[in-house]
């Protein structure tokens, strides 16, 4: 964001874009569709030793080798590790065995879509709406979360230490936390709901229909949850507005586990009187849930506008950020199959240079140069997205990328560089304008604008000739489909552990089982139903009571049919931990697609868990919709 300061420079800040949180521990807590309490034990945890992001970057040799020491450190107190290699031999070996002619697609879909090197689902980037590449003559691509893959033991871990500091230092929360509060990255998932009134985190199905609530980390009891939450006169039903804040993106994690940290903190004090009368505590006995959670959101806010968290990653991008060593090839061969490439981000041109110059060439620090400009043909920098695709009037500043000028403004100024000292100068306005052929290698780089000056310095005015890459379903999914036209691939990077989960799973029969189950229960409520039903109205007819053999056979029924559900019930819960101890699969909540999974199929053309992935694709595929179904489509009588 540009700020005009008193003295009439412009001095960039950074990027305000509305963001969300996240949190973890060992509490007690309830199991998945209002079953019975249970315990949070580390054991549980062995189901997420390959989580989200982690999962998502098997490029990055560096980077898996890393991850797997963290986990393996964590696993090594549990007694399952033998039975957990177990496993993983067996799924490389299912991944040896996956080849593309296994899938369902037609002869005619092959011919068209060139795939190759597919290994596992992990690979494969999955459709929603047709997308025949053939027809995009302009790539673009988001950065943070995007091409830059943040690792979150080392960049979620920054934002939660850098908010606490905030939070102590501004905002007067107890020093105590700076010590005491530990982090735990794989606790908190994307899609979940806070409620900021309550203090808790909320799962959600399709139809908003509120399925795990977390206090704290405490498990709310099913009668708890659907005492406050199914009464939709009283919480709404669309779960928006300011009372509550969505986790959209990755960035969100960090600060939603402080907070339900901070609730439990509190919830603690407010029992003890010792510690409620302690002027260490008496932030936490005022403060509402409400206010608690704000003043996180605005302490993180601060860590990404200050320099707190980009200022860190300049220092050491490889501490941070995984390495793609296929982004150059991938760029490249959009490149030369004739199709323009942009860099659409949020992130200020300091940062971006920083993060750009990792991503591409392994350059820090004194290295690094701008040959990765080489790679785009326009990137716009400091973007506000969404607005970006909504509001056509948006200022628009050329950057000097040599010196971080900012030009093209009445009164334009210099960019501080991270790290650097403003630079006491004033740059001439320019008259060039994006698009209009006169833009030299230095002035592709834009901060600002909009999509028309965008599409203007590409040369395209029709939106679906834009495919558009990114990790934001709101930020950068939502608006640029909806209001541009513009075609969509939302990065997904919890497809990897999501994916390797259900291959198991399918494997094992879990999921054959599952249906299995679902069925014999239902049939047997509908059977049981029915019978009460039509004895009700015979009885009632005929004023008879039941004969000893009918009440045998309801009994009979009443009890298979209780058995049946328990049992559903307990294999569906044993089915979710193993993709999250909490929160279960990322896609799905109970049998329904989660509120997440709706809004990537409603929003995303496709999606996938990195942008490498393109590479496994002839960049004239054609990536087809299976046909939509209905319950009635693969029913029998
Ligand atoms: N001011 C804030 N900036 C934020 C917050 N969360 C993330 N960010 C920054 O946004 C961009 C995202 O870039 P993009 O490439 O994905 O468009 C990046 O610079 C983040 O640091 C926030 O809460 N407040
Ligand atoms: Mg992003």
């Amino acid at each position: 964001m540009a700020t005009l300061l008193s003295s009439g420079i412009v001095r960039m800040t950074t990027t305000t874009t509305t963001f969300v949180l996240k949190s973890a521990g060992l509490f007690k807590a309830k199991g998945f569709g209002g079953g019975s309490s249970s315990l949070f034990h580390p054991h549980h945890r062995q189901h997420m030793d390959k989580r989200r992001t982690l999962k998502a970057v098997t490029n990055s040799n560096s980077f898996s080798s890393s991850s797997n020491t963290n986990r393996a450190k964590k696993k090594a107190t549990t007694s399952d590790d033998v039975e957990k290699r177990q496993r993983m031999t067996h799924m490389a070996k299912v991944r040896a065995s996956f080849s593309p002619s296994s899938s369902s697609s037609s002869t005619e879909e092959k011919m068209f879509t060139v795939q190759h090197n597919l290994e596992s689902l992990s690979d494969k980037i999955f459709c929603n709406r047709s997308l025949p590449m053939k027809s995009i003559r302009s790539v673009g691509f988001d950065m943070d979360y995007t091409l830059a893959m943040y690792k979150p033991e080392t960049f979620e871990r920054l934002v939660y230490t850098k908010t606490i500091a905030k939070l102590v230092s501004h905002y007067g929360y107890p020093k105590e936390i700076l010590k005491s509060f530990q982090f735990d990255e794989t606790y908190m998932v994307r899609g979940l709901v806070i409620d900021k009134k309550r203090g808790n985190v909320l799962k959600m199905d399709r139809h908003n229909y509120v399925k795990v609530v977390v206090h704290g980390f405490k498990a709310v009891s099913t009668e708890e949850r659907l005492m406050t939450y199914c009464d939709s006169s009283k919480v709404g039903t669309s779960f928006t507005g300011n009372e509550y804040q969505a986790m959209d993106t990755l960035f969100a994690l960090a600060e939603a586990y402080l907070f339900c940290q901070l609730v439990e903190m509190k919830d603690l004090v407010m029992i003890d009187e010792k510690k409620k009368k302690n002027k260490e505590y008496e932030k936490l006995t005022n403060v509402s849930y409400h206010q608690m959670f704000d003043e996180i959101r605005k302490s993180v806010d601060l860590c990404h506008r200050d320099g707190s968290l980009k200022t860190e990653v300049a220092k050491d991008p490889a501490k941070y950020i995984v390495p793609d060593e296929s982004l150059k090839e991938l760029l490249t061969t959009l490149k030369t199959s004739g199709r323009s490439v942009f860099l659409l981000t949020n992130s200020l041109f300091d940062y971006t240079n920083v993060v750009m110059n990792f991503l591409i060439s392994g350059k820090t620090g004194e290295e690094k140069n701008l040959d990765w400009l080489e790679y785009f043909d326009s990137v716009f920098v400091g973007s506000m997205k969404p607005n970006f695709f909504t509001q056509d009037n948006n200022i628009i500043f050329e950057v000097d990328a040599k010196t971080y000028m900012l030009k093209n403004t009445d009164s334009g100024g210099p960019l501080t560089p991270i790290g650097g000292s403003d630079i006491d100068h004033v740059s001439a306005p320019s008259s060039s304008k994006p698009g209009d052929g006169e833009n030299t290698y230095d002035s592709k780089v834009y901060q600002g604008g909009s999509y028309v000056h965008l599409m203007d310095s590409l040369g395209i005015s029709r939106g679906s000739d834009v495919l558009y890459v990114g990790d934001h379903i709101f930020g950068d999914i939502l608006r640029s489909k909806k209001t541009l036209g513009w075609r969509t691939m939302l990065i997904v990077p919890e497809m990897d552990h999501e994916l390797e989960v259900l291959e198991e799973t399918r494997e094992e029969g879990v999921l054959d089982e599952l249906k299995q189950l679902r069925e014999r229960r239902d049939e047997l409520d509908y059977k049981l139903q029915k019978i009460i039903f039509e004895e009700k109205r015979q009885k009632e007819k005929e004023k008879m009571a039941k004969t000893s053999e009918e009440m045998k056979m309801v009994e009979q029924l009443e009890k298979d049919f209780e058995t049946a559900k328990l049992e559903h019930r307990k294999k569906t819960k044993e089915y979710h931990e193993r993709f999250h101890w909490v929160w279960g699969a990322l896609m799905k909540s109970g049998y329904q697609n989660s509120r997440f999974a709706h809004q990537v199929e409603r929003y995303a053309c496709v999606y996938t868990s990195k942008v490498s992935n393109m590479l496994r694709y002839s960049p004239e595929a054609s990536f087809r919709a299976f046909s939509d179904t209905m319950p009635h489509d693969d029913s029998s009588p």
